[in-house]
């Protein structure tokens, strides 16, 4: 018996001469939110589709609460597993109150529970009763969550899910993501909006063509990518000199625009070079100390690997 919601040891996952999933090892926990990300091809929705049991592994394991995903004697834990895919194709002519219910009876959920799934995803009555084909883009999303949450899933896998949403819509959609993380639901959640999964990820897993080549929190990755942090420092034009004086070679020094100087360092100098700067130095107004991001990461991973 393993403590981990999902566990993939080794998995290989073939479609004729493409290998789409190579030598993959990955563990979900219970309660975890897990970001997957990956240039497109490189084998995050074949992933999904193995942790679901749609497909199966041509080499390696798959356990998923427990049990075998694919194996026809495990209907019973895909129940509890829900999945946003990317792109959702709902049937036109069915309001949202008549797809969900249809969705229930296919998952065998409790129909009754769908009125509490609407107001979580945020779909108003009226728009209930309205047929899909009216739907803006979110409205189709959040029917689309409601769709993964129905049943009460304790792993949950959202592909892409915020692709195409305004910027106040993905928010809310977090909040509902942190929410049901909370609440002890296994994320997995794959996307290309590197900056946005920033914060709302306790792990990060980096897929480059088929393998996974990264996998830590985003400390753990800034740490093992010792990429430089940079310094933003506004101060007077005539200051900008002094300043390069007293940094000396420590810090790569760039001049931005409006006054704005960035100096980067090795993450373990940071303080000492503040304090550098701000011992009698020029007469800094702000200071911004920016870490890498996660696209940073996500390209330094990726050359490092096409460098091996
Ligand atoms: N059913 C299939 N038959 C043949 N090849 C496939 C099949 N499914 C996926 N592939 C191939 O496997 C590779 C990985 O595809 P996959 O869809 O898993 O990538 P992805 O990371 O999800 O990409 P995207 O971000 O574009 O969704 C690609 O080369 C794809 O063409």
């Amino acid at each position: 018996m393993t403590d981990f919601t999902a566990e993939v040891q080794g998995v290989t996952k073939r479609y004729g001469e493409t290998e789409a999933v190579r030598g993959v090892d990955l563990t979900l926990a219970p309660g975890e939110c897990v970001a997957m990300v990956g240039h497109n091809g490189a084998g995050k929705s074949s992933l999904i589709k193995l942790m679901l049991g749609l497909t199966t592994p041509t080499e390696g394991r798959i356990r998923v609460l427990g049990g075998d995903p694919a194996s026809a004697a495990c209907s019973p834990i895909r129940r509890r597993i829900g999945f946003l895919p990317e792109n959702v194709a709902f049937h036109p002519s069915m309001t949202g109150r008549e797809t969900l219910d249809f969705y229930a009876r296919l998952k065998g959920a409790p129909c009754r529970d769908n009125d509490a799934l609407f107001e979580k995803v945020g779909l108003e009555p009226a728009a209930i009763r309205r047929r899909v084909s009216t739907y803006s883009k979110g409205m189709r999303q959040r029917l689309a969550l409601a769709q993964a949450l129905l049943g009460g899933p304790k792993l949950l896998f959202l592909d892409e899910p915020t692709t195409g949403l305004d910027p106040a819509l993905r928010q809310s959609f977090y909040a509902i993501v942190a929410e049901l993380r909370d609440r002890g639901t296994t994320i997995l959640l794959c996307s290309h909006a590197l900056t946005e999964l920033e914060g709302q990820a306790d792990r990060v897993v980096v897929m480059n063509r088929g393998r996974k080549v990264a996998d830590g929190s985003l400390a753990t990755l800034r740490s093992l990518a010792q990429l430089p942090v940079r310094i933003r420092l506004t101060l007077p034009t005539g200051d900008i000199d002094a300043l390069a004086a007293r940094v000396g070679e420590g810090a790569a020094l760039t001049r931005l625009a409006g006054g704005v100087v960035e100096l980067a360092c090795a993450n373990d100098d940071k303080v000492g070079l503040v304090r550098r700067i701000a011992c009698d130095g020029p007469t800094v107004q702000d200071i911004e100390i920016v870490q890498p991001s996660l696209d940073e990461m996500y390209a330094h991973f990726l050359r490092r690997e096409a460098a091996e």
